[in-house]
């Protein structure tokens, strides 16, 4: 038998990629496992066998590192969050959530700030000082005038790597930008805001030429982050691992409680305010949805 990965689930085929013989088997996916309802998608990692006539049959799912939900994808190794200082506007708020749900999914991240062409790469930097400060790794690419994008490709290499961030930034013409035979779909931030832009399409994996997949979906566009505790809220605050030891309370949520380490880092600016004020924000949406789920 082969194993292969899932490039595309659609229609009730699943397209298998086998490195070994460079080639894409469409399949079918053995009675058994649907009746023991293992969902195969995009990125998954499968056994399959192939028929007298090509196509082959997906005998088994190999376990999952990881997968994200909406859009489904499988065994993502690494988050692209793109953002864009203006034509949109940086939200940081949108940012943190991100960096939030990268972080949950157990993926490499890397921050991508494009259209540096419009503000220039000093500004871009200083604006995005602190997240580098914080450890974030983090690109500055113009895909109009082909800034940096040697780096997005050498970040992209042989990796699985979803693109993030919110409508408009350029997520589709960066990848168009280094492999233009992707062909990804691009239009005017206006017109998308227009034409409403939640068509349901199907994740699929595209394959980079330098080696490594791309999906050709954003990931992260349900941007609920009510499914992490509250009390590990601050884990997925990278900055703050240094204080939450040393709070008074060892349960301390950092946003009540006298001698808090986290509050005194943000009193003495290690801390950014707006980073604080955004974990304040998420962890009063998280304990809201906790204490609906109390209530039954
Ligand atoms: N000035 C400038 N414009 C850019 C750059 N990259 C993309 N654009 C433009 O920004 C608009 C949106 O680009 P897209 O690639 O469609 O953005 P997207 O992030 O894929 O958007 P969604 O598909 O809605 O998520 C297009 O008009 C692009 O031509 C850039 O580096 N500089
Ligand atoms: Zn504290």
């Amino acid at each position: 038998m082969q194993q292969g990965r899932v490039l595309k689930a659609h229609g009730g085929y699943f397209f298998v990629y086998d490195a070994t013989t460079d080639k894409v088997y469409q399949s079918k996916i053995r009675g058994r496992l649907k009746q023991r309802d293992v969902e195969v998608i995009a990125g998954d990692k499968v056994k399959f066998a192939i028929l007298n006539d090509g196509s082959g049959i997906v005998e088994e799912r190999l376990p999952r590192e990881n997968s994200l939900f909406r859009p489904p994808i499988a065994n993502v190794e690494q988050v692209v969050i793109t953002v864009s200082i203006s034509n949109p506007d940086l939200h940081f708020k949108l940012l943190d959530r991100l960096l939030i749900l990268g972080r949950a999914a157990d993926l490499e991240i890397v921050i991508c700030v494009n259209k540096i062409d419009l503000v220039g790469i000093k500004k871009a930097r200083k604006i995005m000082e602190y997240y580098k400060e914080i450890g974030y790794n983090i690109l500055y690419t113009s895909a109009e005038e082909e800034i940096n994008l040697g780096q997005l490709e050498e970040v992209l290499q042989d990796k699985i790597s979803v693109f993030a961030g919110p409508s408009g930034v350029g997520k589709s013409s960066l990848l168009n930008a280094i492999q233009p035979d992707l062909k990804l779909r691009t239009g005017k931030v206006s017109d998308k805001i227009k034409r409403g832009r939640h068509t349901t399409r199907k994740v699929e994996l595209l394959s980079l030429d330098r080696g490594g997949w791309v999906a050709d979906t954003p990931g992260f566009s349900a941007l609920d982050i009510t499914f992490i505790r509250s009390r590990e809220l601050h884990y997925f605050f990278v900055e703050m691992l240094n204080y939450i030891n040393q709070c008074k309370f060892s349960s301390c949520s950092h946003s009540h409680e006298p001698q808090c380490a986290v509050k005194e880092a943000v009193d003495n600016g290690n801390i950014a305010q707006h980073r604080y004020d955004h974990y304040l924000e998420f962890l009063s949406e998280i304990e809201e949805k906790e204490a609906e789920w109390w209530r039954g």
